[in-house]
């Protein structure tokens, strides 16, 4: 699967709709003893990605952000290793294990279109998990022209601010008093969505470890959750758009979410 050695490291550089990852296949040595951060730094990517063996799913993929911490989900680059696993075996569905135990199904919809089965969302306070016990449908936060966002688990902790206009929002300012707000334990992803009146929705992200991002794939999903819960939206799919692409999210018991990916 590897096709490229740099500074000793064989990796492959994928993104999923914009969102950019390093992807290493430590099936053999099952090695997970990186410089996660310095990885990231030279491959400037949002995440790094190990892949190892596992006895539950057709691989076990370790998720490590731009700042070396340690996530629990991500969707995006479920869909790059899916694919490059689905290509390996020549199929069209493999799975996935998550630290959290998650299994995650993908299939090959296209091309280079992915289809994840990322699992149900945790909805209460302390799945989330939040600091107290607290409404996770309107948290008790608001900084400059930010108020009440909701809270979601899509196997890592969201919140979602819903604005009228995404492009007004500092984020760059604002993400990182969010991500670690004393609310959130495990600190958090940040997501603005702007609600169009066709019912998609447009999403800027700060990801938890990492920063602005073109693309989030578990923050998409989030974002459709909360407009579902807030009773923004009452159907059982939209489109999100993100500055790196556009995700097909769909939520009736599990959470779908298709999309693009590509090699870098
Ligand atoms: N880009 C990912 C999420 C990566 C992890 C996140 N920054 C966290 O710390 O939870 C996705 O596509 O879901």
């Amino acid at each position: 699967m590897v096709s490229n050695l740099t500074d000793k490291i064989p990796f492959v550089k994928m993104h999923g709709t914009g969102n950019s990852f390093v992807i290493i296949d430590s099936r053999s040595a099952n090695n997970l003893d990186w410089n996660y951060r310095q990885i990231a730094d030279q491959g400037s990517c949002d995440q790094v990605i190990i892949i190892t063996m596992s006895n539950a799913a057709n691989c076990f993929m370790h998720i490590y952000n731009a700042d070396g911490s340690r996530a629990e989900m991500c969707g995006n680059a479920a869909r790059c290793v899916g694919y490059l696993i689905m290509l390996e075996k020549g199929t069209e569905y493999i799975t996935i294990e998550l630290i959290n135990n998650r299994i995650l199904e993908c299939f090959k919809v296209g091309d280079k279109s992915i289809k994840v089965n990322m699992g149900k969302p945790l909805l209460k306070w302390n799945e989330i998990p939040l600091s107290c016990e607290c409404d996770p449908l309107y948290l008790p936060i608001e900084l400059e022209m930010l108020k009440e966002p909701v809270a979601v688990n899509i196997g890592n902790p969201h919140i979602v601010f819903f604005v009228d206009n995404i492009s007004e929002i500092p984020l760059q300012n604002l993400g990182p008093k969010l991500e670690n707000h004393e609310l959130f334990p495990q600190k958090t992803n940040v997501s603005i969505a702007q609600i169009e009146k066709s019912g998609e929705i447009n999403l800027r992200v700060w990801e938890r470890g990492t920063g602005i991002t073109a693309s989030c794939g578990s923050a998409a999903c989030a974002a459709f959750v909360a407009s579902i819960l807030r009773k923004c939206l009452a159907t059982k799919q939209t489109s999100v758009h993100l500055p790196g692409g556009h995700l097909l999210i769909e939520w009736s018991k599990n959470i779908l979410m298709t999309g693009d990916i590509g090699f870098l």
